[in-house]
């Protein structure tokens, strides 16, 4: 592990670096967006370095294919690969079903194509981001600029808030300015406090005119390993739980256990 790293930087390198181990040479990989992600982009290219691994790495954001290039991976398109076999990514949020919210950087369009184009996924995180009830991260959905107030108006009726004072929605900014997402879209910021129905806001979401795409990534991700300031990981893996349920002991492994 680098030296001088905070706990918390600690702990996404301890996740990210167990992550890369599931990673085999003649892989399709997708590369998450984020500060955890570039813990994973770091640690991979370091494995393809040491390795000489051959791998075509697809990534999820323009910042990750410039930190991807830069550190000599291979960065090819998704459609240049076609399909993946593992996507490894970040979250801002994640359930006892590894359902997730992701979007806190803007790039969850391109993550959720990359996350559901590949036949696994891996989220990394940190302990601070497992929730029993998603919703305390406001929840990001991706909308086209034209109209986006009354794609916001509908949103509001959806959730049965008002936009008026813009406290339940917020446009996000970047500066002065309307925040771009890497296809020049807005991102609107959803402050539920908790999500009661994932499943069913999702896909009304999705039915509004206007709405792109939304943050929350329900039955995408597989594994989730979280990572420690003190160097331990821990797997949470949905092939050994039941959906819906809470985890049982044993369901719950520490490193070396998968
Ligand atoms: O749009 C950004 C992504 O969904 C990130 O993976 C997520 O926001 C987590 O980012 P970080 O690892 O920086 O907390």
């Amino acid at each position: 592990m680098p030296a001088d790293l905070s706990p918390i930087d600690r702990a996404k390198y301890a996740a990210s670096r167990r992550a890369v181990d599931f990673v085999e040479d003649g892989m399709r990989v997708g590369l998450g967006t984020g500060s955890t992600a570039a813990w994973m982009v770091r640690c991979l290219a370091e494995r393809v370095k040491a390795e000489g691994l051959t791998l075509q790495c697809v990534p999820t954001s323009t910042r990750t294919a410039e930190l991807g290039r830069e550190l000599g991976l291979n960065i090819v398109t998704l459609e240049e690969a076609g399909w993946l076999d593992l996507t490894i990514d970040g979250a801002d949020e994640f359930d006892p079903e590894l359902s997730l919210v992701k979007g806190g950087g803007g790039a969850l369009l391109q993550e959720k194509i990359v996350a559901t184009a590949s036949d696994r996924m891996i989220v990394i995180t940190d302990a601070a981001k497992e929730v029993k009830t998603l919703g305390a991260f406001p929840l990001p959905v991706e909308v086209i600029p034209f109209g986006w107030q009354a794609t916001r108006t509908l949103i509001a009726e959806l959730i049965g808030g008002s936009d008026v004072d813009g406290h339940e929605i917020t446009l996000r900014m970047n500066g002065d300015q309307p925040f771009r997402t890497d296809e020049n879209n807005y991102i609107l910021d959803l402050h539920l406090g908790r999500i009661g129905n994932p499943r069913e806001l999702s896909l009304l979401l999705n039915q509004i005119a206007g709405v792109v795409e939304n943050g929350l990534f329900l039955d995408i991700c597989d594994t989730v390993i979280v990572g420690y300031g003190d160097g331990r990981v821990e797997l949470h893996d949905m092939a050994t739980r039941t959906p819906g349920t809470e985890p049982v002991p044993g369901n719950v492994f520490t490193d070396g256990d998968l």
